[in-house]
């Protein structure tokens, strides 16, 4: 609701109150049009300030109401109202003005925000345009380059932005409101035509035609197949070339695209994920809610390899005291500069001091003892690092929390050497792990909701987006990588080209393929983990045995590439070649195919023509069956831990919502009955079995995501 009071004798103040970021629900709306009239109708009232209770302007649209019947007096009318009226509108900006926010501040014919305000129209993050006017207002009171910015971006601008760029007309360090009172006083009487931003022309630099080419070049390329950041760039096209009226229009056409669109439901379940998942739960019952996490104040990182130093960066970065510790004199001394350089390019960026200060560097595991908080990111070798925390629990101070950066080994069996092992969880970062957003917290069956609320509180500070999950091989993520890397490799052998299986996940809106991905990563680390596991039958190139293992059908080919020293970038050679080792720039490589020719011959394998469809079901299908696998072990609160886990960690397109979400896209019967087909197929590769929740779910008649983990509760009852 909105709530109307006079103050000052002459202003009326329209207060929007819907906690807790007054979004412009039906009821808001509704109290502005009437508090809009009634100040409008009073003879005494001369001037208006529209201000949002709690410090916070609004956050803008309730994206709530998106999904259902659209009830309450719309937007767009009620913001052209506002800039028609006859008294001068002025909005007072606190906290946010954020998409219909903005907008809303856009049709006031005065806006004053706080310093400390930040306003942006985050639209194209929701698969949508800012359209209630933003897109024909905002470039007529900015110019086109900074619009475009701005609307295909959706960042957000600190006030001081705002007012270099014209979009607030004054900033203020004191109260707002006030402030906006006495603006209104001030400008109660004052001819408005000037003010209506409706009215202005649309100022476009010179070149404006090679501008939005250049912008739609880079969104089509950067956009992964996303349709809103292209419908962005259209609509602030139409203000730049239309008059107002036809691009209102236009606007609104583009925006009923966009609503009808698959994405835009995406995307906003995307955005209620990305919140649910810091409502953890653990099977034990221990919640985010009833788990007090414990101050971490002083952190240590040991081993400092390119995951140790993405860390020892992060948690500088963050304000964090740092021990890293590293035992090779020489290795030491190399971290330490390339920590001290990560620190400072990614100061120079921010415009801050370097954190060079808040790392103290040793060679003695000793020097962790007093901190509050260890992560240990030793090489991936279960021996190393279960003697890693022996140590550590002989040497730290008593409380302190072991923390391992493993990326799939069993914190169980690293608690078990420790003498508090309800201090023990994993701290699986992504590299590189001060820049990629994700972590998952993984709690063992001795980690207490203690040690899990600190870890996820810590990666919270550290800007990571924190998922908790349970323990198993790989977690989510890897875990889920595993029939999805094992299905390209099978779909190798029957006739495709790693060039065409990436074509397919990348236009799928992959960042990358599967195969380019491998050879980024290096294809020496999966060959390490399956010699490691007894997997890998060093030259044995012929025999029905070759592409069998413990019963289930094998592929050796990335066996085979190993063996050859093809380690993908780093060696110049992988999946496809390169100019030179390190190089990034991936080029087909015929050796590749005749390599696989050869081995198709060898092995009796009769190449046959693979289309999109296979890929994409057979990779994608059997990732999302274990999926269900993962929600069914408990191992995944919910559907949306994992589709958190697989946009922020494997570059899965966001405006596709997830692996979970996408499966509810396609239809859970369609994913079941394709599962079913390719598993007859393929008997012998177990991971295309379909599993049982999923049997569970299209039974009971395939229910929205939300209520999956109604149905989830109710099978795991029946274990
Ligand atoms: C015709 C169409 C016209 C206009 C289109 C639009 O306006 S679309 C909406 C554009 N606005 C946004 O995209 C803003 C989205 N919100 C945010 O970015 C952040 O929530 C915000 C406002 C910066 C606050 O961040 P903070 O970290 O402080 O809190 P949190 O994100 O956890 O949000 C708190 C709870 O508020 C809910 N919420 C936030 N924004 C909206 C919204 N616009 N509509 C509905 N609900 C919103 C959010 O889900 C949180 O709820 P909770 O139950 O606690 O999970």
């Amino acid at each position: 609701m909105a709530q109307y009071t006079r103050v000052s004798g002459s202003v009326g103040l329209i207060t929007l109150q819907s906690p807790p970021v007054n979004a412009l629900s039906a009821a808001v709306r509704q109290g502005i049009v009437d508090s809009m009239q009634r100040a409008l109708s009073e003879p005494e009232v001369k001037s208006v300030v529209i201000c949002g209770q709690n410090g916070i302007f609004s956050g803008g649209a309730d994206i709530k109401e998106f999904g259902g019947q659209m009830s309450g007096p719309p937007l767009i009318p009620m913001i052209h109202a506002i800039e028609a009226a006859s008294k001068p509108v002025v909005a007072a900006i606190e906290g946010i003005a954020l998409g219909g926010g903005l907008e809303l501040a856009l049709g006031c014919h005065y806006r004053i925000a706080h310093s400390k305000a930040r306003v942006g129209l985050p639209e194209v993050t929701l698969g949508l345009l800012p359209g209630a006017g933003g897109s024909q207002r905002l470039p007529r009171l900015i110019g086109v380059p900074a619009a475009l910015d701005l609307i295909t971006t959706g960042r957000y601008v600190t006030a001081a932005e705002a007012l270099k760029f014209g979009l607030v007309d004054q900033i203020t360090d004191h109260n707002t409101v006030n402030v906006a009172v006495k603006f209104a006083q001030r400008v109660a009487g004052q001819p408005l035509d000037a003010r209506r931003i409706s009215t202005y022309p649309c100022l476009c630099p010179p070149d404006v035609d090679v501008l939005f080419e250049e912008v739609m070049q880079r969104v089509r390329r950067t956009a992964r197949g996303a349709i809103a950041p292209i419908a962005c760039v259209q609509a602030v096209r139409a203000a730049a070339t239309l008059p107002y009226n036809q691009g209102m229009e236009r606007e609104r056409e583009l925006m009923a695209t966009l609503f009808t669109s698959g994405q835009t439901r995406a995307l906003q379940y995307f955005f209620f994920a990305q919140r649910a998942v810091g409502r953890w739960s653990m099977p034990s019952g221990a919640r985010w809610d009833t788990s007090k996490p414990r101050p971490v104040h002083k952190a240590a990182v040991i081993g400092l390899g390119t995951m140790g130093r993405g860390i020892t960066v992060a948690l500088a970065q963050a304000g964090f005291s740092v021990v890293a510790v590293e035992t090779q004199e020489k290795q030491l001394m190399e971290a330490k500069q390339a920590i001290s350089g990560m620190l400072e390019r990614g100061a120079k960026r921010r415009g801050v001091a370097p954190a060079l200060d808040k790392i103290n560097y040793g060679c003695n595991i000793q020097s962790v003892a007093d901190v509050d908080l260890v992560i240990e990111a030793v090489f991936e070798d279960m021996a190393l690092k279960k003697k890693v925390f022996q140590q550590l629990s002989a040497v730290c101070k008593a409380g302190t929390f072991l923390c391992s950066n493993t990326s799939g080994l069993d914190i169980d069996q690293l608690a078990c050497q420790t003498r508090n092992p309800e201090l023990v969880v994993g701290m699986h970062f992504f590299a590189p792990a001060h820049v990629m957003k994700l972590l998952e917290v993984v709690y063992g069956p001795k980690s207490s909701p203690l040690a899990v609320a600190t870890a996820m509180q810590l990666g919270k500070k550290i800007g990571k987006v924190s998922v908790a999950v349970g323990n198993c091989r790989g977690f989510v993520g890897n875990r889920m990588l595993k029939p999805y890397l094992e299905q390209a490799l099978f779909l190798l052998e029957e006739g495709a080209t790693p060039e065409f299986v990436d074509q397919v996940l990348e236009e799928f809106g992959f960042a990358m393929g599967v195969f380019r991905m491998s050879d980024l990563s290096g294809l020496d680390v999966g060959w390490k983990v399956r010699m490691a596991d007894g997997l890998v039958v060093p030259n044995s190139t012929t025999g029905q045995a070759t592409r069998l293992r413990q019963g289930r059908r094998y592929s050796p080919l990335g066996d085979l590439l190993c063996e050859q020293g093809r380690f993908g970038q780093k060696t110049g050679r992988g999946w496809y070649q390169y100019n030179k080792p390190g190089s990034q720039v991936a080029k087909p490589d015929p050796w590749l195919h005749s390599f696989l020719d050869e081995y198709r011959a060898r092995h009796t394998l009769v190449a046959r023509r693979i289309d999109h469809q296979e890929v994409l079901e057979r990779c994608l299908y059997s990732m999302i069956n274990e999926g269900f696998r993962i929600l069914e072990d408990g191992i995944a609160a919910g559907p949306e831990d994992i589709d958190i886990i697989y946009v922020f960690g494997y570059s899965w397109p966001r405006h596709r919502g997830g692996p979970m979400f996408y499966a509810t896209t396609v239809g859970l019967n369609k994913v079941l009955e394709r599962l079913e087909h390719y598993h007859q197929a393929h008997p012998d590769v177990p991971s295309l079995q379909p599993c049982d929740l999923l049997r569970k779910l299209v039974a009971s008649g395939s229910p929205p995501i939300q209520k999956w983990r109604e149905v989830i509760k109710k099978v795991r009852s029946q274990l």
